[in-house]
């Protein structure tokens, strides 16, 4: 692990990283690795979490724990990836690149988890942001019922932000959480249970709001954003949590992360793509035209 420091890489005009040959060995691009599953339409899972990472200008590396024959209408099949597979993709990017940060999206079985807690301990992978997916949007249950409590147990202790969406939170506590007191009650006892920090997700919510509670250990903040209506929100939750993990790895703070990762995901929501015949994908480059001036030739 590199000592933290702000590494927020030189960004040249249109995006592109461009260092001077005696600057390289001070001023590498932050490097940030997603632990999930493939989703072949694009839109969600390793693929959408590679998008943000490139988009907020990350290396970015994969374990993939699973492939998904996925579309914007839903998933017709799922094969999961042996843990030596997932051992293996994990060590190869931790001994020769580095990791500044992590996020872990689908891992479907206790199986999985047990390999990508041992790696994460071996390699003191940190920050480790873990986005606890259950059900895809489409319906389809993306982890096994008897490794719910596995994450529990397993991942949860491991991390340093925690990022349920409702329904998620609500199974991980084992209530229902439809007032805003139930819902800070539910973000503490997620850090007892071990999380440094928790966000629990607003686009579950009833309302004209999509707000986002965090709780960092200390004090609660939330984030807000105006409900978007759309159908196009296939990926939100791992396009934020890959948003978050990738300022993470610039060495910025938790706080400063989750403002811009809000922004970004808010803006994806905003302009959708119009993609597939169903619910479609987010807008990984809608960012773009807040933050960077750029002339296309
Ligand atoms: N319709 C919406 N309008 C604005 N923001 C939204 C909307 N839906 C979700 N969001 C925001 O997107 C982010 C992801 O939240 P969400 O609750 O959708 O996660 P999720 O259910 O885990 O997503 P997914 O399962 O699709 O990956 C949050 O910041 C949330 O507030
Ligand atoms: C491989 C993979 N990972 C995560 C999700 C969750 O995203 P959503 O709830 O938007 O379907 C998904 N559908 N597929």
């Amino acid at each position: 692990m590199r000592p933290k420091k702000d590494r927020t890489a030189v960004g040249m005009p249109g995006g592109v990283f461009c260092f001077e040959a005696e600057e390289e060995k001070d001023m590498s691009i932050p490097r940030a690795l997603t632990i999930a599953g493939s989703d072949s339409g694009g839109g969600a899972g390793i693929q959408a979490d590679l998008k943000t990472f490139q988009e907020r200008h990350v290396y970015g590396m994969s374990a993939i724990t699973a492939i998904t024959a996925q579309n914007t209408q839903g998933v017709t099949g799922i094969y999961e990836c042996s843990e030596e597979a997932v051992t293996r993709q994990m060590e190869a990017v931790a001994t020769d690149i580095g990791i500044d940060a992590a996020k872990t999206g689908m891992i479907a079985s206790t199986s999985i988890m047990e390999a990508v807690a041992a790696q994460v301990k071996k390699h003191r992978i940190h920050p480790l942001v873990i986005d606890p997916v259950m059900v895809a949007k489409s319906g389809s249950s993306l982890l096994e019922e008897a490794a719910r409590h596995a994450l529990k147990r397993i991942l949860l202790p491991l991390s340093h932000l925690i990022t349920p969406n409702l329904p998620e939170a609500e199974i991980l506590v084992g209530e229902s959480l439809d007032t805003d007191e139930k819902r800070k009650d539910a973000a503490r006892r997620l850090t007892d249970m071990g999380a440094d920090a928790v966000i629990i997700k607003g686009g579950h919510l009833q309302g004209n709001q999509a707000d986002d509670l965090l709780y960092d250990g200390g004090n609660f903040h939330v984030f807000t954003a105006p409900r978007l209506h759309t159908r196009h929100t296939h990926g939100t939750g791992c396009t934020f949590s890959a948003a978050i993990t990738a300022e993470l790895a610039k060495g910025h703070s938790l706080l400063e992360a989750v403002r811009v990762a809000k922004a970004y995901i808010t803006e994806a929501i905003r302009h959708p793509l119009n993609i597939g015949q169903g619910h479609g994908p987010t807008n990984h480059f809608a960012y773009r035209h807040l933050t960077v001036t750029e002339s296309h030739h």
